[in-house]
């Protein structure tokens, strides 16, 4: 049967397969028996008085196998492959899929040419320091023909003597660029250097040069900036090199009334509305504010538009700025096309059809994936880097991994930055602190915690553990208001302050002079906030020290992170135990001060609101019974409730309301919106 099925479902294969086949079939029959033979024997020497019941189950099996053998469908090929008897595991559905995917070839991502084929910046700040000091040369400004003279003065006044490396390479591509007649477009560029290395004079000055000869006042260069205090630096740095030229420029930022803003921007002459400001530094909040509510607000003839900081604008879409910045720019547009706003000229009409901004981006951790930079749709882009210098890179060049291995993900610290860690344990992470700042006596650090909460308990313990040394430590979080933020700033700059126990709210960009030491005291959740929070220290080719506080289960995952970023993990440092023992009283009162101030202030907590809840209830009440004068007891509960209110607060209508007022006539929605505003405050 057997035979005959071979025969009749593989006709070629019948006269030379046949011998074959039964020759096979005669091993495998010769195996089995051999096999059904030595179990028999093993069960003969286990046993030696086989049951009969034994007997008949073996029997029952063998006709079993038997059976099983027959109903096995023969082919050929399977015959013939077949040297071991079918295995009876459970087959999983779609393992041979799964181990196929398995076995296929990790797909590559292959870079844009522009990103694998960047333009390298090279160059040493320390260096090229040191070497300027031994030879006293004529200060290199003035050997560089693309400044102007207004430049140079600025910058003098600035004390600054000579470029540094990402300014070489990039504001003579710039003003290059810009030099060549239309149709020519300029590139945009994505400039990816380390912090403190001057990327904000890098765009400010070719801006600025660029701007100079302007005629009529229009903004011509937008700044985005993710925070005000950053975009207060860089507004700074651009009205001093803007002092001796005509330019206007404008800080557009949450901090101001947006009515105070509007009238710095705009004036409204004979029904027209003309700009101010030629160059506008902002938040993409307060821009998109302005492009809704300013009337006259124009960008059209935006000739420049800069992103610092880029990769944080791009991670967090911040009320999809970009796009309101395009439909703005778009719609004048239209608006001249169509005929409802006339230009000036046919040239004016020409000049603003379709035009885009030169686009500049800057980060010291810049996103080089692709996908991220596609949003921004750059003009034939073009990166400066100085990522292929990084250690990791060299050591890969024989081998075979990509450029985007090499290049993705991959960020430079300054050379000037020492990067060490300390080991100890999580219940002494404070004490571990204050024995490090004691006993390498660091004077001027910042501190990073990875939360405001954080920060301020910190700031509370330490303050408490300095009370007898002159160390001053004060806490600068988001939980502050920008007011105190900046006074604390203000206060460690001048040297009032030792450290500053930060959240990492103010982590980038903020250049505060002479930082020793950054701490972490918690360690980044990610190298791109480890980057930055290390880089408030070795700016402008100064030395700096950064250390990490680990615990022994955040070793490895630290150690990974900076490995992955082609980084390593630098020394150990570590602190007397001697000292630890000796300040351990001190430490205890300080945590046991802490506890009793955050039980203090949860329930502080609590009766603010009850009382707010209580509050809410009452109004509730109010509003579904009629119109009446209120009972004593309720006004005495609305005394209570706007006790809570700070000083100089407006009423509420809601307390009107509460107090026997006629109603005013609103919507039910809003007086919800009241409501919670109230309770909010
Ligand atoms: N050519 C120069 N010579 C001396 N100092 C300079 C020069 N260029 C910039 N600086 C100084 O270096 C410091 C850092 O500059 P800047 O804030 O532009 O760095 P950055 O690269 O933008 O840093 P971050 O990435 O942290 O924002 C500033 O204090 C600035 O005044």
């Amino acid at each position: 049967m057997e035979l005959f099925t071979v025969n009749r479902y593989n006709d070629q294969a019948k006269s030379t397969n046949e011998d074959e086949i039964l020759q096979k079939l005669l091993q495998k029959a010769e195996k089995r028996k051999r096999k059904h033979k030595a179990v028999e024997e093993e069960k003969l020497d286990k046993e030696p008085q086989t049951t009969e019941h034994t007997i008949v189950a073996e029997e029952l099996q063998e006709e079993k196998e038997h059976q099983k053998e027959n109903d096995e469908p023969l082919q050929s090929e399977s015959l013939a492959e077949e040297e071991t008897p079918p295995s009876n595991d459970f087959q999983v559905l779609g393992a041979e899929a799964l181990a196929a995917a398995a076995k296929r070839q990790k797909v590559e991502l292959v870079l844009p040419n522009w990103l694998a084929h960047p333009t390298l910046i090279e160059g040493n700040l320390q260096l090229e320091e040191q070497a300027e000091n031994e030879t006293e040369s004529v200060s290199a400004l003035q050997q560089l023909g693309y400044l102007k003279s207004f430049t140079r003065q600025a910058l003098k006044q600035m004390k600054i003597k000579r470029p540094f490396p990402v300014q070489r390479a990039v504001i003579p591509w710039i003003l290059e660029a810009h030099a060549k007649p239309e149709p020519f477009r300029p590139r945009d560029i994505c400039v990816s250097a380390p912090t403190g290395s001057g990327k904000t004079l890098a765009f400010a000055i070719p801006i600025v040069q660029l701007l100079s000869q302007r005629v009529e006042c229009k903004v011509r260069a937008l700044v985005v900036l993710p925070v005000a205090e950053l975009a207060l630096q860089v507004y700074k740095v651009i009205s001093s090199l803007c002092s001796k030229t005509e330019l206007e420029v404008c800080l557009l930022s949450k901090q101001h009334r947006l009515e105070d803003e509007q009238e710095k921007l705009l004036e409204l002459y004979k029904g027209k509305y003309y700009s101010k400001v030629d160059i506008v530094v902002t938040t993409p909040g307060r821009l998109v504010d302005h492009l809704h509510a300013t009337k006259g607000f124009c960008l059209k003839s935006l000739q420049f538009l800069v992103i610092d900081e880029a990769d944080r604008i791009m991670d967090a879409v911040f009320q999809n700025w970009l796009y309101h910045l395009d439909t703005h720019v778009r719609e004048t547009t239209d608006q001249l096309l169509s005929g409802t706003q006339a230009p000036l000229c046919y040239a004016e009409l020409l000049s603003s059809f379709g035009k885009q901004p030169h686009k500049l981006l800057f980060s010291a951790t810049l996103s080089q994936d692709p996908e991220k930079l596609q949003n921004l749709r750059l003009f034939q882009p073009k990166l400066f880097t100085t990522v292929l210098n990084l250690p990791v890179f060299q050591l890969n060049e024989g081998k075979t991994d990509s450029v985007q291995d090499q290049i993705v993900g991959k960020y430079t610290t300054p050379a000037e930055l020492t990067e060490q860690y300390c080991v100890t344990e999580m219940r002494l992470k404070p004490l571990t602190l204050f024995a490090l700042i004691q006993q390498y006596k660091w004077k001027r650090f910042l501190c990073f915690s990875n939360s405001a909460d954080t920060a301020n308990r910190l700031a509370f313990v330490l303050k408490i553990l300095f009370q007898s040394y002159d160390i001053t430590v004060e806490e600068l979080s988001g939980n502050m208001s920008a007011l105190e933020r900046s006074t604390t700033l203000n206060n460690f700059a001048r040297g009032k302050i030792n450290g500053l126990i930060c959240s990492d709210a103010l982590a980038r960009g903020i250049d505060v002079a002479d930082v020793d030491i950054v701490i972490s005291y918690e360690a980044a959740r990610h190298i791109k906030t480890y980057i930055h929070r290390v880089g408030r220290t070795a700016r402008a080719g100064k030395l700096g020290t950064a250390v990490t506080l680990l615990s022994d289960q955040d070793l490895d995952q630290f150690k990974k992170m900076l490995l992955d970023a082609g980084k390593a993990m630098g020394d150990e440092i570590s602190v007397s135990t001697d000292f630890e023992v000796e300040h351990a009283n001190l430490y205890s009162t300080a945590m046991s001060a802490l506890k009793d101030q955050q039980s203090l202030e949860k329930s502080k907590k609590a009766i603010t609101k009850r009382r707010l809840a209580h509050h809410a209830k009452l109004h509730k009440e109010m509003e579904h019974k009629d119109q009446r004068t209120l009972t004593l007891m309720e006004k005495l509960q609305l005394k209570t409730i706007s006790d809570i209110k700070k000083p100089g607060e407006k009423v509420h209508k809601i307390d009107k309301s509460l107090q026997g007022v006629t109603k005013p006539k609103e919507t039910k929605r809003k007086r919800q919106a009241k409501i919670f505003k109230a309770i909010e405050k």
